[in-house]
């Protein structure tokens, strides 16, 4: 961890974590800092308020970054985004929790960690150095999920339950 404001900034990802949470929302939070530090933006998922699969937070900061920008995300970023941070010009991604503890967390959710690629195996493979950090511990990273994910959800998605 370096010393510019990474670790408020993880501190907030985990807060808006949070707050996504209390919206009915899957519990991630993302903040985007540029080359010195600065907080250019954050966000929430928005998964069940959008009804959009696909709107994770970290997928929310990626229009416009300036060259040099950090990714702090309360958790490690799935394949989709990291997919995604291959496209933009990102090169740094530090988070909290990693996918193989949410995978644990999630209990089989279908919902949950639906890939348990390392984001690093997707982001090897930008055609640009990407940084990537993690896990670091931050405090509430993994309270933030207790209680929230349902294992049933797996069968209905599954189709094998009613
Ligand atoms: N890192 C991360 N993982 C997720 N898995 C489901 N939604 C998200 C999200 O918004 N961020």
């Amino acid at each position: 961890m370096s010393d510019t404001g990474e670790p408020g900034a993880l501190a907030r990802a985990v807060e808006l974590a949070g707050q996504a949470r209390a919206r009915g929302d899957h519990p991630f939070g993302a903040v985007l800092l540029d080359a010195a530090g600065v907080v250019l933006g954050e966000a929430r998922n928005t998964v069940v308020s959008d009804r959009d699969p696909t709107a994770h937070a970290e997928l929310a900061l990626l229009r416009a970054v300036p060259g040099g920008a950090t990714l702090c995300a309360s958790a490690e970023p799935c394949a989709m985004c990291a997919g995604a941070i291959g496209w933009s010009t990102v090169s740094r991604v530090v988070y909290a929790l990693g996918r193989a503890e949410l995978a644990g967390l999630t209990a089989g959710d279908g919902e949950g960690a639906r890939t348990s690629l390392p984001c690093r195996t997707v982001l090897a493979a930008a055609p640009h150095p990407i940084e990537v950090e993690g896990p670091v511990p931050v405090p509430g990273a993994r309270e933030v999920h207790a209680g929230y994910w349902m294992p049933q959800r797996a069968d209905r998605i599954a189709g094998t339950a009613r």
